[in-house]
């Protein structure tokens, strides 16, 4: 795996339907950190997230690397439905130029589950393969949004122990979360960078 020296960002602004929703947001993450995103129900973690991962351009702002430095996990989707999973993983595997996925499917607990086509997964196992994912990429900086949902207490931990060994090989996690995953990490409440509500440019002619 490449090592993360160091993601700066700076100032960044984003938007959710073309409306503001975070400006002004700024942290640093450095290689053996997790980050865990706070903030309520709709303050823009998962926006904040996509912009970082390069799904949705910046209203201004700096990121220091690429999304090509990012592993991207939101949910289950863009598994191949009739794959099977380990399948599944090889085909993730050669297009981040990697070719080991016995790693992932024992670390996410998916060896007897195999040669299962994707579709016959239940929504927790489905979510473990989506999880088990990250470690094909080889790529040093997890950006992770609500990746426990659907997932037992038992693979909570799984993944909070892929995590840990992802920071002891010197990568990053940003995590969007509202549990405790177990293990230690830094915050950011992004709550205080709720943009402001601007004025809307054409209020005039809209009322007129
Ligand atoms: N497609 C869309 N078009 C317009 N507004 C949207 C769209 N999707 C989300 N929003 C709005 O953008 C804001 C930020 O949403 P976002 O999903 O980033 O929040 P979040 O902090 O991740 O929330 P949660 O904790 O509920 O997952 C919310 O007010 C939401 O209603």
């Amino acid at each position: 795996m490449r090592r993360v020296m160091e993601m700066v960002v700076e100032n960044l602004a984003c938007a959710r339907g073309g409306v503001p929703v975070l400006e002004g947001v700024s942290f640093g993450l450095r290689g053996g950190q997790a980050l865990m995103l706070r903030g309520p129900n709709g303050i823009g973690k998962t926006t904040l997230l996509r912009t970082l991962a390069g799904l949705q351009p910046a209203l201004e702002g700096r990121i220091s690397v690429p999304p090509e430095a990012m592993a991207y996990a939101a949910h289950a989707d863009g598994l191949k439905a009739t794959l099977s999973v380990a399948e599944n993983l090889a085909f993730w595997a050669r297009i981040f130029g990697q070719r080991d996925v016995d790693t992932a499917l024992t670390d996410f607990n998916l060896g007897d589950l195999a040669q299962r086509q994707a579709q016959n997964l239940s929504a927790g196992q489905k979510r473990r393969l989506g999880l088990a994912r990250l470690l094909v990429t080889g790529r040093p900086i997890w950006v992770l949004d609500e990746p426990t949902v659907s997932l037992d207490v038992a693979s909570v931990a799984l993944f909070g122990q892929a995590v840990q060994r992802h920071l002891e090989g010197g990568g990053a996690a940003l995590i969007a979360t509202h549990i405790d995953l177990g293990f230690e990490a830094d915050e950011l409440d992004v709550t205080p960078f709720r943009a402001v509500p601007r004025e809307i440019d054409s209020f005039d002619e809209a009322f007129a």
